[in-house]
């Protein structure tokens, strides 16, 4: 209906069309502490923003001509076969994002022929997610004390779990300032000012407080604001692993029985000994820019380590937003990619739905890039699809 010129009709939703769209509805929907929390990162935000501005340096070299009709997207990792050389990264406390967490996350990944990497921080526990989903995913480990850690793998096996990722670079908790800030903590704190801003934003506080997904589940049963206090404090004492050494690698390895792979790694030299201490595979990894600011942005380091360990599966994980970013990683001798904010943007916008969604759109785009490459499959990627630009192409 139109009057005096104006369109009086409501106007359409916006479409979500990418990932940068996901994440400024997620960001309408969340409350500064959990925005901080999901979107955050370290000290000055330089890790955070050089793995993003590591994909702009590199520009392709596309084929014409080639006749290459539906390129193939499917790969394997850890002898598991995907549909998409894209996985869900271990998050922490995902039911901030969405009460319904890690079970949704799971459940989008296997709709979509992939795998999900279960925290061990997760707010669901190892069991419930397992009976929530019919194929084998994989869990990550924060080994901290050595009987916990036992007791977590023997779960994690119990349940179906057969790869496993130890994450490595979590000596201590990052410094994460817009955290602090926002009153997450550690320990999170409600200030009146920050149950105010929670109340901006009624139907997360409503589905988060009624379900109460909100502590890390294997670490902590039960569930109120007390246990996601608990649970972030057994996190500072255990989740720190200050103590942790190559020797504990070792003895990790001694007591999986399934794939094994190795979590942080940012060195050839690391990777090296990582392999010798019987790693299945290593995880490029700056933990998304939230833990050692200056630490190298992931893709810049991904070929030093390839060459290091050309036997040995590489994944990478950190700034991953388009299906572009995917197959530069892959160019570059990434078997797969990894994804955290992404699909927590998902979660926070659509549950099971968004983080589904965001997985379509990785895999759209994939499809039309390699497509507009000439490329027939994500396996035939190598270096000479690539030619790096100094400036960042996108930098106009
Ligand atoms: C909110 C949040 C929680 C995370 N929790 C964990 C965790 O529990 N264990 C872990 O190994 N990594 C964790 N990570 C790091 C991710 O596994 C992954 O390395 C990182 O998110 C990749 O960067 P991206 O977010 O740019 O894709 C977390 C990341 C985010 C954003
Ligand atoms: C709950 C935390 C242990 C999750 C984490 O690893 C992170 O915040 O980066």
């Amino acid at each position: 209906m139109h009057a005096f010129g104006f369109d009086l009709r409501p106007r359409a939703p916006r479409p979500l069309l990418t990932v940068d769209d996901y994440r400024r509805a997620a960001r309408r929907r969340l409350p500064a502490m959990v925005r901080e929390y999901i979107d955050g990162g370290a000290d000055d935000l330089a890790t955070l923003t050089a793995n993003r501005a590591a994909f702009a340096r590199w520009g392709f070299r596309p084929r014409v001509l080639t006749g290459h009709q539906s390129p193939d997207l499917a790969t394997t990792v850890a002898g598991v076969d995907l549909d998409l050389p894209v996985l869900l990264a271990p998050v922490g406390l995902t039911g901030l994002a969405h009460w319904q967490g890690d079970v949704a996350a799971a459940r989008a990944a296997e709709r979509r022929g992939t795998r999900h990497v279960l925290s061990t921080a997760s707010s669901w526990t190892i069991e419930e997610v397992a009976e929530s989903t019919t194929r084998a995913h994989f869990f990550q480990l924060y080994p901290h004390s050595g009987d916990t850690a036992t007791a977590l793998m023997a779960r994690a096996w119990n349940a179906g779990y057969r790869t496993m990722m130890v994450t490595v670079d979590y000596p201590v908790r990052g410094n994460r300032e817009g955290e602090r800030r926002t009153g997450m903590g550690p320990p999170p704190t409600l200030t009146p000012v920050q149950a105010l801003r929670m109340c901006r934003h009624p139907t997360w506080t409503y589905q988060t407080l009624r379900h109460r997904r909100i502590s890390a589940r294997n670490l902590v049963e039960g569930g109120g604001v007390a246990a996601a206090v608990e649970s972030v404090e057994i996190q500072e004492r255990h989740l720190s692993q200050a103590t942790l050494n190559w020797d504990d690698l070792t003895w990790l390895r001694d007591g999986w029985q399934g794939r094994l792979y190795v979590k942080g790694i940012l060195t050839a030299q690391d990777a090296e000994k990582a392999v010798s201490c019987g790693m299945d595979g290593v995880v490029v990894s700056n933990h998304g820019g939230r833990q050692l600011d200056f630490a190298p942005a992931a893709l810049d380091v991904l070929p030093e380590i390839v060459a290091a360990v050309p036997n040995t599966e590489v994944l990478l994980d950190g700034g991953v937003r388009r299906g572009s970013d995917v197959i530069k990683a892959l160019a570059l001798g990434a078997r797969a990619v990894l994804i955290g904010r992404p699909y927590a943007y998902g979660l926070a916008v659509g549950a099971e739905d968004g983080v589904a969604r965001v997985l379509d759109i990785f895999a759209e785009e994939i499809e039309r890039t390699l497509a507009l490459l000439g490329a027939p499959s994500v396996q035939a990627l190598d270096p000479t699809w690539l030619r790096p630009h100094p400036t960042p192409l996108n930098a106009g």
